[in-house]
């Protein structure tokens, strides 16, 4: 199924008619560069074109009151001077005779997005839409918007497709109070926000955008807010709460659509966000969530105020969208102090609603001192920074790289007389294998692969290797007598010459003789950096287990060695299920540009197609709903990441206790 793109030039014809510093960075070429951009990448061609609607009163009822709407009416008939008027009851946002015409096109083009991805004619999509609409209230315009797109899809998908669970994840930089006050007691919406923050001193400016402020009612717990309390922040800082907060709690959740407030001021460049996260980031965060509800996600434009940020971003998006490979995300650096007091605070407010998170920590004890100390410092830096701010440096940062398919997406080697799935290309070994590879293997592996079959599978493994290292395969899926064996041939002989680092997922039992990455025998610390076993209760079976082992360990840390390639390794009577099975194939994309090896045993052979399904793309099943949480063993995951957090910064969550 393809990606829906929804755009219509309409919605760039209205501009701010008089002066208003706050305002001027909303300007029409917003939507016109990023959409120009689709289309000179050829991404646009790609995509199922669906062309915008308005949307009808009762739809936009869902959200605003009449008077509102009856107020918004009269606009395109007003006076200058009457739009003047008009505006003036507003914050930070103006009107145009032709804005409420281009309010409901935007809002038209979330429900159409919402048609499309409901009913199954794409898989995801993307509507490029202006005005915004987060901010927006039930009876208020605010912050660029008018009508609140997001929220209105959202109570139309609930209402028109019968969504029992929605998840928002608001990823524009500005806090979408509009959508928070909409759904803060609705346990069937659950909203997620990361915002600038700066203690209250970022527009705008609400006491209810801090982090303990998490629903009410039968909705407590349902609104999660991530305050970004200092500017600069990373791409690090986002894997982080992505990683440790978001993921967990989404899955815990388990919605049946996704809908993203996909705002790029969060984007380095931007003026309003002032942070440092590169335009690629938003490949991965949108990779990120393309495992839940199926696949179906529906991303809508809220803001980005930098035009070159901007269109770079929303090709990231739309790329990955559209199944392309991951781009490399080099050196993601640690979450900084003040990103940690946030996510420490963030998860120990939400870890009495989501069982997932029962066993963070206590809120950091910054006290109240600490706080003015830090205030009193931001004051004075503010000062500094204001004389700068003439001389403003420009950011710069590098394009992002070319994101390229591969000719052959996924390839499989198999035994002669088991059967390729469809989609897969087999590999045969073409010539023979060179002789200093036979005589490697030989004198490696156990004797029953030393044998003439055994050297033609490894040495296709080998090619398999070479292929993905030259990108002319993408992934693969290897079934080979002895799983164990090859895993140590893999590392040992063909991974290390051909990537600098090989990260080796293994599922199952075995207790591995593990290898470092620089594949010397460990010493026993090395052995404790490297190689990580993670115990699941009741084997793979573990639902919650899982998803903290994936998110609060394997991703963090997978994101910080940043692997060439992945060996995903399926030990016979795993026991692991399908649907956890294509979660992590589907995860580990992420990781080496794509380049998976999956290796299982021939007698596993069962779950060759599930495994195929997810290499070539398509999306995993949801996760069973987490109904009754399991006597997980969160407690051991924690404690093993308390000790590895030593080694691996991306697996923190709380603030130093040096600090
Ligand atoms: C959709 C959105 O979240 O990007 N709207 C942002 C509104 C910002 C209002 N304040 C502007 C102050 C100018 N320096
Ligand atoms: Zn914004």
């Amino acid at each position: 199924m393809g990606t829906a793109l929804i755009y219509d030039e309409e919605m760039t014809k209205y501009k701010l008619l008089w002066v208003d510093p706050a305002c001027k960075i909303e300007v029409p070429e917003r939507l016109s560069v990023s959409y120009e951009a689709l289309v000179r990448t050829g991404l646009s061609d790609r995509c199922v074109s669906v062309p915008p609607r308005e949307a009808s009163d009762a739809e936009i009822l869902l959200v605003h009151s009449e008077e509102y709407l009856e107020g918004v009416k009269k606009t395109p008939h007003m006076t200058l001077e009457d739009l003047k008027e008009f505006t003036l009851q507003y914050g930070d946002v103006y009107f145009h005779p032709n804005i409420y015409h281009c309010a409901k096109l935007a809002a038209g083009s979330a429900l159409q997005l919402v048609d499309s991805v409901m009913t199954g004619k794409v898989r995801n999509g993307m509507a490029l839409v202006r005005p915004p609409g987060h901010h927006s209230m039930r009876s208020a315009a605010s912050g660029f918007c008018v009508f609140n797109n997001v929220a209105i899809a959202a109570r139309y998908a609930k209402q028109k497709h019968g969504a029992k669970r929605v998840l928002i994840v608001d990823w524009d930089i500005h806090h979408g109070q509009g959508v928070q006050y909409c759904f803060e007691d609705d346990p069937s919406v659950l909203y997620f926000s990361w915002h600038r923050y700066e203690h209250q001193e970022f527009w705008p400016n609400l006491r209810e955008s801090d982090y303990d402020c998490v629903g009410k009612g039968s909705g407590a717990g349902y609104n999660i807010n991530v305050p970004w309390n200092e500017v600069g922040m990373e791409n690090g800082d986002y894997l982080s709460v992505f990683c440790h907060v978001l993921l967990p709690v989404a899955y815990e959740f388990c919605p049946d659509l996704v809908l993203v407030c996909a705002g790029f001021d969060s984007a380095i460049g931007d003026p309003e966000g002032e942070m440092c996260a590169t335009p690629d980031i938003f490949a991965h965060l949108t990779h990120l969530l393309m495992n839940l509800a199926g696949g179906k996600l529906c991303a809508v434009l809220e803001g980005g105020y930098n035009l070159t940020s901007l269109a770079q971003s929303v090709c990231q998006t739309v790329q990955t969208l559209l199944g392309d490979p991951l781009p490399q995300l080099a050196n993601v650096r640690s979450p900084c102090e003040s990103a940690l007091e946030s996510l420490q605070c963030v998860r120990s407010v939400q870890r009495r609603y989501w069982s997932i998170l029962k066993h963070a920590a206590d809120s950091p004890t910054t006290d109240v001192s600490t706080k003015r100390i830090k205030l009193a410092k931001a004051e004075e830096e503010k000062a500094e920074t204001a004389e700068e701010e003439r001389g403003q440096e420009e950011k710069v940062w590098p394009e992002p790289a070319e994101r390229l398919r591969p000719p052959v997406c996924s390839a499989s080697v198999l035994p002669d007389d088991a059967a390729c799935p469809d989609g897969l290309k087999r590999l045969v070994s073409s010539k023979d294998p060179e002789p200093l590879l036979v005589s490697r293997i030989k004198n490696r592996s156990t004797e029953d692969a030393g044998d003439a079959d055994g050297v033609a599978t490894f040495s296709r493994l080998y090619t398999l290797i070479e292929k993905m290292r030259t990108n002319e395969i993408g992934n693969g899926v290897a079934l080979v007598p002895d799983v164990a064996a090859a895993m140590e041939c893999v590392v040992q002989d063909l991974g290390s010459d051909l990537v600098s680092r090989v990260l080796v997922v293994c599922v199952g039992k075995e207790e591995l003789n593990c290898a470092t990455a620089d594949g010397s025998e460990d010493k026993q610390e090395q052995k404790g950096k490297y190689y990580i076993p993670v115990c699941l209760k009741k084997g793979c079976a573990d639902t919650v287990g899982f998803i903290q082992a994936v998110f609060g360990l394997l991703l963090p840390l997978g994101y910080e060695y940043d692997p060439g390639l992945v060996l995903l390794v399926r030990m016979p009577g795993s026991g692991v299920g399908d649907c956890m099975w294509q979660q992590l194939i589907g995860l580990l994309k992420g990781f080496a540009k794509g380049h998976t090896l999956v290796l299982m045993q021939t007698n596993d052979g069962a779950c060759m197609d599930p495994t195929a399904s997810a290499l070539l793309g398509h999306p995993a099943p949801p996760l069973q709903e987490l109904l009754t949480p399991l006597p997980d063993d969160g407690g051991a995951l924690e404690r093993m990441r308390e000790r590895l957090q030593a080694h691996w910064k991306m697996l923190q969550t709380t603030v130093s206790s040096g600090n």
